[in-house]
This record gives structure tokens, sequence and C-alpha cells, in this order.
């Protein structure tokens, strides 16, 4: 599998790894690196007609100075513009002696429109701003909108966070080696590496493994194996149960959503709880959606009770107040009841129901962190996020992905941290971020459905963190094959032809 992403440390520990397992050592990694990155200029522009090669003074400049060596033995003009010579005895230093061309100074760089630039100036090593000499490469290379390919990392994106510090190239590809980085995933570095080219440089997965890395990329492979589908003798209770709540009579129309999504998802019944003031508006659009009022806890624990639901939405369209506060402590508490048969197993808290403990989301927290209280998934997006998390919203070093496990550890909750590049994070560290999505899906009620899913997915058994990244993703694939035009409305039919895909897919994954 090769969608783990790997923080700098951790490439850093794998480069190490592979040269003391050998046979293949420091200079050998370069030269691949090298390699790769030479082989998709080439492959990208067959007939440039210069290529303008930016070398940094540490190991990604050393891939640079061999992708000069093999562009110019390939005779394409090549310049190196150097900042900084390597470290003396260092793999850049062997890389730059193996290198034929005399390098010129960075900061005279200079360049003409139609040619190419390889920048190695910084990648794994990027230890603060660009400034001086890098900072104006980037200036020329913008200004003359040359095509950059980005050796590992544009100069100036973190590759742990995505940030960009101080300035950065855009690239058209990045050829990065071994494993993505988080940076490549998380926005605004996403959106700076053009496309993202994966070289084999010689680390072996078994290196790989060994780092036990925590983050993926959110594909299927990692979920697929869990994905529910009826057994032959299914009926539609054992099919789960999904209860969503309804708000008032005028903000009704995201709970229906939320369960629209949800039986679309496979969840075999799905029944929207609705205040009685609001009966008669629900009732008038709801079809194989059931509806039962409720009004206060005791309502919820006769429907708990009597009609076995699996897994529950909280917050769209619910409003903020004590009333949503007392249902979500009353659904923490449900795997407390004495009646085992009042277990359930998964809990959405979405919108109205994550804002409604923003001054007091320890209480929150507790409940969730009880034995026994169910499975908590938590939707926020940037919002609502800082609302129950405002410490760890306004930490400016901190990556998106390091703040959704921050916020998972403490609530005991999987967070699914919204946005372009969405995060989902369990409270044991695992965590995925999300790169299939589109900007379609920026449409009110999007989010509603999003929850719906989930606890449709949730309600067939689909362990917490799981459901949450096949949501994710399912989501993301339906808003975007679906594309212009996009509502709300449009999702939950939108799901079919993914899930028949998932479906189809499912049995070819290796189980264990
Ligand atoms: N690991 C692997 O498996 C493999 C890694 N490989 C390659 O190695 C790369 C990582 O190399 P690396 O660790 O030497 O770091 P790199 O990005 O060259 O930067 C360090 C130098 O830049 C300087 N510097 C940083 N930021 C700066 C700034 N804004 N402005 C000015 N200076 C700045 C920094 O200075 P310092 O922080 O020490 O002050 C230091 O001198 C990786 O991205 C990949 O391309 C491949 O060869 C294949 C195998
Ligand atoms: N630019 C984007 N690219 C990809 N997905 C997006 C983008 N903007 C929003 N989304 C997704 O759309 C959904 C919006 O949810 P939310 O903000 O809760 O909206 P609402 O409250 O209107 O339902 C989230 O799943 C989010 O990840
Ligand atoms: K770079």
């Amino acid at each position: 599998m090769s969608d783990e992403l790997l923080t700098s440390a951790e490439m850093g520990e794998a480069d190490r790894l592979t040269i003391a397992a050998g046979p293949i050592d420091g200079i050998g990694l370069m030269r691949r690196a090298g390699e790769a990155v030479a082989g998709e200029v080439l492959r990208r522009y067959p007939s440039a007609m210069h290529v303008h090669v930016l070398c940094g003074p540490g190991n990604n400049g050393g891939d640079g100075y061999v992708v000069a060596r093999i562009l110019a033995g390939s005779g394409v003009a090549t310049t190196i513009w150097a900042s900084g010579a390597p470290r003396p005895q260092s793999d850049a230093a062997l890389a730059a002696a193996e290198c034929p061309i005399a390098s010129r100074p960075l900061s005279v760089f200079e360049a003409e429109p139609g040619s190419i630039v390889v920048d190695a100036l910084y990648g794994a090593g990027l230890s603060k701003p660009l400034s001086g000499d890098a900072a104006r490469a980037v200036g020329v290379a913008t200004a003359l909108h040359l095509p950059v390919v980005a050796v590992d990392l544009p100069s100036g994106v973190s590759g742990d966070s995505g940030r960009v510090l101080g300035v950065a190239f855009a690239a058209a590809a990045t050829v990065t080696f071994a494993r993505k980085k988080p940076g490549h995933l998380l926005l605004p570095g996403r959106e700076r590496c053009g496309d993202i080219v994966l070289a084999d440089i010689g680390i072996g997965d078994d290196i790989i493994a060994r780092l036990q890395p925590r983050a993926v990329d959110n594909r299927p492979a990692h979920w697929l194996r869990d994905f529910p589908v009826p057994a032959v003798d299914a009926h539609k209770y054992k099919r789960g149960h999904v209860g969503v709540f309804s708000g008032g009579p005028s903000a009704t129309g995201a709970a229906r959503l939320s369960a629209l999504a949800a039986a679309r998802s496979g969840a075999g019944a799905v029944t929207v709880l609705s205040p009685g003031n609001a009966m008669t508006v629900n009732a008038g659009h709801l079809t194989s959606i059931m509806l039962s009022k409720t009004d206060d806890v005791a309502d919820i624990r006769e429907f708990v009770g009597e009609r076995r639901p699996s897994a529950f939405v909280l917050g769209p369209g619910f409003g903020v107040g004590d009333k949503t506060r007392t249902f979500g402590l009353a659904l923490l508490a449900c795997g407390q009841a004495q009646d085992a048969a009042a277990q359930v197993d998964g809990l959405v808290f979405d919108a109205d129901a994550i804002t409604a403990f923003r001054e007091a989301p320890e209480i929150l927290f507790e409940a969730a962190r009880r034995p026994n209280a169910p499975a908590l998934v938590m939707t926020p997006h940037e919002g609502e996020f800082s609302r129950l998390f405002p410490d760890i919203a306004d930490d400016n070093v901190s990556s998106k992905l390091d703040k959704a496990r921050a916020a998972a550890a403490r609530a005991n909750a999987v967070i699914v941290y919204k946005g372009a590049d969405t995060v989902i994070a369990a409270p044991d560290g695992r965590a995925a971020i999300n790169s299939n999505g589109a900007a379609w899906l920026a449409t009110a009620g999007s989010g509603d459905v999003l929850s719906g899913i989930t606890a449709g997915l949730l309600a067939q058994a689909m362990p917490p963190f799981e459901a949450a990244c096949a949501a994710v993703w399912i989501h993301a694939d339906a808003g975007s094959r679906f594309g212009p035009g996009l509502i709300a409305e449009d999702l939950p039919l939108a799901l079919v032809p993914v899930l028949r895909e998932l479906v189809e897919a499912r049995p070819k994954v290796p189980v264990g």
C-alpha cells in the first residue's frame, strides 16, 4: 500500500533505515531521486529549449545537481543557479562534484520566456520563510509564467503542514519520493504542487511499515473491507436503524437531507425525530423515511427502547440551546442504561450539536469518555471547530492534521474536520486526509448529507473511524462526479453510482 503519508521526520528515518539496511547508500538514493525528476521533466517538456535548475544548499539541492547532470547529458541546455555550496563531504556535495556544469549564483537568476524551472532549493528541510534570492526567484518564475517542476515539494511549502512559509513556487508538477507528505494534500500546499508524481527510489515497503505511519491519503483501500453489504438473510432492522433529529417547523430540511442520505447509504430504516410542532411539515415531505414525535428525553428513551436504533444524527437545523445539550448528553448516556437492548452504536454530532457545547465543551468530552458511551463522530467545519476547540484552532504552527488529532484525543471522538482538505482523525492517533473532493460540494446542506452518510454506515456496524473516512470519500466522490449545478438535494441520489462501484470492488479487497 502506498497511501501512507510521511512527515519529514519519518521520511528522514526511512532514508536512514534504507541506507543502514544497504546496499543502496545516500548518494544512491539521491541519484535515483534526481533521475526520477529529470525523467519527469523530459516526459512533460520533450522539446524544452532551456531548463534552469535552482539548487539549494541541502539534499534537495543535491537532487537538483543530479537532475542538471542528466538533462545536460540528454542534450538539453541547462543552467544551474545555486544558493550556497553544499556542505563538504555531504551527498549533495558528491552530486555537485559529479555534475559537469558550473553553477551561477541564485542572486543573479534570470530566465527567458518559454524556459522551464526545476525547483531544487528546499524540500523536507525547509526551516524558515523564503526570503532574499529564493523569494526573488519565485517572483521571476511567476512573472514569466514559467512551468516549474518541484523536487519533493515546491520550495516554501511545509511538507508537514502544507503551509506556505513566506512565498512558495506554484509548480506544474511535484516529484516526491517513496510516499506523499501531509503538505502535498493539505491546503494551501496541495494547490502549489500541481500534479504530484510519486517516484520509487528504492525505499522498501518493509522500511515504511517499520515506521508505522499513522496518517494516510483517504482512499477506499483503507476501509473497503469494512464497507457494509446486506447479508442474504437481512431484514430492514438488521441493516441498521438511524434516528435523525429535526429542528422546529421552519428548520426541518436539514434533518430530511441527512435522513435521506442515511437511507441511501444502506441503513435499512430511518426515522426523523421531530418536535411535535414540526410533525405536519415533516410528514408532508417524507415517504420511505419514518417519523416520530420527540419533544423530550423521555421520548428519546422510549424510541431507543422500542425501536432499537443503532445510530443517531443530532445537529443539522436543530438549533443551539439547552435542549440540544440535553439531547446530546442523553444520547451519550444511552450505553449506560441497564437495558442492554438500549445500546446505541454510534452518534454523529454536526452543526448545532457542536456549537451548543461551545460554552462548556468539557461536559461533552466527559460524557464521550465514559465507558460504554456510544462511539461519537463530530463533523465540524472550520467555524464549528474553533468554537469547540478554540485553543487548538488558534495554534498557528500545528497542521490541520495535528489539530484534528488533538481534538479527537481530547473529545474521545472521531473528528471530521471539514473543508476542501477534510481531515478525519481518531482518538488513537490514526488520521486520513481527503483529497477527492471538489468545490461543488460547497453548497448549503452538503454537510447535512455527510452526517447522514456517516450515521448510515455507523448503523450498519462499520467501525467509527472507517465509517467517517468512507462517508467523507463517498460524499466527495458523489459531489465531484455530479459537478456543476450540484445542490444538496442532488447528493443522496448521486451516491448511488459511487456505492455501486464500491460494492462491486469490495470482494476484491483481501480480508485480514
Ligand atoms: N530523506 C530521503 O529519503 C531523501 C531525501 N532527498 C532529498 O533531500 C531533501 C531534504 O534534504 P535536507 O534535509 O538536506 O533539507 P533541504 O530541503 O535540502 O533544506 C536544508 C537546507 O536548506 C536550508 N534552508 C531551509 N529553508 C531555508 C530558507 N527558507 N531559506 C534559506 N535556507 C533554508 C537549511 O538551512 P538551515 O535550516 O540549516 O539554516 C539547509 O541548509 C528532500 O526534500 C529530498 O529532496 C532525496 O535526495 C532522496 C532521499
Ligand atoms: N472547496 C471545497 N472542496 C471540497 N469539499 C468542500 C469544499 N467546500 C466545502 N466542502 C465540503 O462540503 C461540506 C460542507 O459542509 P458544511 O460546511 O457543514 O455545510 P452545510 O452546513 O451547509 O451543510 C463538507 O463536507 C466540506 O468538506
Ligand atoms: K523544492
